[in-house]
């Protein structure tokens, strides 16, 4: 597939590509363009005039072309969901829900902008106060490998609805099924000056998009490493910034838990995408008098799990992104094991790049997972308590702080440990794995700035602006 620049496809201008591994067949997919750094200018300049044609679209007509936008993406759900599968290697099924989901973006997004009003306040004396609401201008929108549409879906609805030009950079191992869904945006009205795609490294690509004077924004999903280096590359030149970044989230599951509610809330949150979930439960805090019995009841739960190839029908659980993740998930293992827990059940990888669901008992809270090592990979590291206190301050005691869950049949102990958590989000009966297109999502602390969702991105991608009318009335 080639690059959209100005509405066009386009290879690099110097004919470099970059191979897309299936991760579950080894195969190359396809392959992109890795874009130059005249490439990327190019887009700049593009998106200049981009942002003036878009932000002079009337809001109706950008709402009726976002919402034949939807309409596109949900129609073609199952060529996205494809091309998700092929390239990411999660359950087919589950591709395709991304791809609806996005589409549900687009258009809830544009209802909104429907009733994004200018509001008139009272000034001094006879004056009257317009605040009006303008777009930023141009919208870098950066996405990880493991949501492509989803998070895609999340930064350029709210921009374009907006009135913002946008570039999305999507990761280099996951671009296909965004190349095609920004075809699918430009099909239905989107000006190709007003909506492009870039693919390449992060390290080249991004960086260059985000250091460039020619942006207001940037928002990035992704690790906290690379959300720190893009935002100090974007202050440069006070461009704004949201990132959604890592997280090693806490599930604590108390004495009273329903432990069957316990085993379903953690295969969902932690098996799914093969683990490789932002807000994933990466840690489990387990009553000591219970840990035994959760214990026994996953490794039930693990044995009835089908690894296969994303597109078996009776695949719960595809590979990891990539060999080398998979290597370093093991890596990861190994190291808590090196630091005194034990492995009871999985601990490898298969086929390169598939990995056993695995349990690490004994587990303390001096190890590094118990921290920060964030492990993106279906392993469920135990950690026992004995007292609610002690299970908060292991929670907490990590520089992240995006989402975290209790259960507890006690639902007033659990929505008090649910507001000591220093986390965006937290979760009474299920995992912290909670996120719909309305509610605000963002992480505290290292796992982000803003926050996502149809409740406060359309603000945040836009400019408030007081227009003083003096003496009118
Ligand atoms: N909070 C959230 O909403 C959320 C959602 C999904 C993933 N994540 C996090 O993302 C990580 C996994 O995703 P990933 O491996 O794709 O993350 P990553 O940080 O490696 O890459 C994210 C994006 O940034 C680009 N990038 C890489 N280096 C860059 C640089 N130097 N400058 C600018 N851009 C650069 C990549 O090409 C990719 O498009 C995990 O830490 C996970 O927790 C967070
Ligand atoms: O990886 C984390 C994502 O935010 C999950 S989701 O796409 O928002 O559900």
């Amino acid at each position: 597939m080639k690059m959209l620049i100005n509405g066009k496809p386009v290879k690099a201008s110097d004919g470099s590509e970059i191979e897309v591994i299936n991760p579950a067949t080894h195969e190359v997919t396809d392959t992109v363009p890795n874009a130059t750094q005249a490439d990327i200018e190019d887009a700049l300049e593009i998106a200049q005039i981009g942002k003036k044609i878009w932000r002079n679209t009337s809001v109706e007509e950008r709402v009726r072309i976002l919402t034949k936008a939807a309409r596109n993406i949900e129609e073609h759900k199952d060529e996205l969901g494809s091309l998700l599968c092929r390239e990411l290697g999660r359950p087919y099924n589950q591709c395709v829900d991304e791809a609806l989901s996005a589409g549900a973006n687009f258009r809830a997004f544009a209802e909104k902008m429907k009733h994004h009003m200018t509001e008139i306040l009272p000034g001094k004396e006879s004056d009257l106060v317009m605040v009006q609401r303008e777009p930023l201008g141009v919208v870098i929108c950066v996405t990880p490998f493991n949501f492509p549409l989803g998070l895609y879906a999340f930064k350029a609805a709210p921009a374009l609805a907006a009135g913002n030009a946008v570039i999305v950079k999507p990761a280099s191992v996951t671009p296909l099924a965004s190349i095609r869904m920004t075809e699918l945006l430009l099909e239905a009205g989107v000006p190709g000056e007003a909506l492009q795609i870039v693919t390449g490294s992060g390290e080249n690509v991004g960086k260059i998009l985000a250091s460039s004077p020619l942006i207001n924004a940037v928002s990035l999903t992704g690790s906290t490493k690379v959300g720190i280096e893009t935002a100090s590359h974007a202050i440069r030149n006070l461009s704004r910034v949201f990132l959604e970044l890592g997280g090693n989230d806490p599930l604590i599951i108390l004495k009273d838990a329903d432990l069957d509610l316990a085993v379903s809330e953690t295969m969902m949150g932690r098996m799914y995408n093969a683990g490789q979930v932002c807000c994933a439960s990466k840690r489990m805090l387990v009553h000591s008098k219970i840990a035994d019995e959760y214990i026994e009841r996953l490794c039930t739960a693990f044995r009835q799990m089908t690894l296969t190839n994303p597109f078996e029908e009776n695949c719960d659980m595809g590979p990891l992104i990539s060999e080398n993740a998979a290597c370093r998930v093991e890596e990861q293992i190994k190291h808590t094991l090196k630091q005194g827990a034990v492995c009871l059940s999985g601990g490898h990888r298969f086929q390169k790049s598939y990995f056993e669901p695995t349990i690490l008992d004994r587990v303390t809270a001096n190890m590094d997972v118990a921290k920060d090592m964030e492990i993106f990979g279906p392993v469920v590291p135990v950690i026992r308590f004995d007292t609610e206190e002690e299970a908060v301050a292991i929670a907490n005691q990590t520089q992240y702080g995006l989402s975290a869950g209790v259960i507890t049949k006690d639902y007033q102990k659990g929505l008090k440990l649910a507001m000591q958590m220093e986390s965006g989000t937290a979760v009474v009966n299920g995992c912290g794995d909670y996120r719909t297109f309305q509610t605000p999502f963002g992480g505290h602390k290292q796992s982000g700035i803003g926050t996502e969702g149809l409740l406060m991105t359309l603000d945040e991608m836009m400019l408030t602006k007081c227009v003083v009318l003096k003496q009118i009335l």
